[in-house]
């Protein structure tokens, strides 16, 4: 059977989010997956197309105002031309977002990923992990360490740089890129039983 086709869809205004869409990445191809890293305030006709072909799109962007940037709410809105065909229902879908506070309203952002899949009539994956750092036991270098289920989330200092990325946030977004490529799979081995 092929491996399943991720594509990372994401803004990254000043390079920290970049990080975490790479870490998502790295996790698909760790699981076997075939990957695209797409700009969306750079996208292509040809890069829509890759995502029209896709198997699962993990949108990605920070956090601004407390939901996605608006760079990331343009592709949104232009992704309406996929609605009205249904070009990504049935696909596999997940998230992930970045911003300077602990929460910052990162759900939010989340929970509006969620919604465009569900718009687009995907199918979501949450991030499948208990939360971290949140026991005596625990410690900020946890999986999961701020402790999201919808998605994975990161935090960087306002005065750091993209280098700054947590690195537990890392592991985090290499986590669901390995769990949406796993699940992309079943599903696609799941499809060719019912088609035989
Ligand atoms: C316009 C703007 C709005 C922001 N709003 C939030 C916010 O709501 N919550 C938060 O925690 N951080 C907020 N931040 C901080 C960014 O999320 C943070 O710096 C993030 O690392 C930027 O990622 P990027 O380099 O990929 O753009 C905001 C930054 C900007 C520029």
């Amino acid at each position: 059977m092929s491996s399943p086709v991720v594509a990372i869809a994401y803004h990254s205004g000043f390079g920290h989010t970049a990080v975490v869409a790479e870490a998502v990445r790295a996790g698909a191809e760790d699981a076997g997956a075939d990957t695209h890293l797409i700009k969306v305030d750079e996208i292509t006709e040809a890069e829509w197309e890759l995502l029209d072909a896709a198997d699962a799109i993990v949108f990605g962007s920070p956090t601004y105002m407390g939901t996605a940037s608006g760079a990331f709410h343009v592709f949104a809105e232009a992704s309406s031309k996929r609605w009205f065909t249904r070009a990504w229902q049935d696909k596999i879908a997940a998230g992930f977002t970045n911003s300077a506070s602990k929460s910052g309203d990162k759900l939010h952002t989340l929970q509006y990923f969620q919604t465009l899949a569900a718009q687009q009539g995907m199918h979501w994956v949450s991030l499948g992990l208990l939360p971290g750092w949140n026991s005596t036991e625990g410690s900020e270098n946890d999986l999961n360490r701020l402790g999201f289920f919808s998605g994975a989330a990161a935090q960087t200092n306002s005065d750091e740089g993209p280098e700054a990325v947590h690195k537990a946030d890392v592991a985090t977004a290499e986590h669901l890129g390995r769990r949406v490529t796993e699940t992309a799979r079943i599903v696609l081995a799941g499809r060719a039983a019912v088609a035989a």
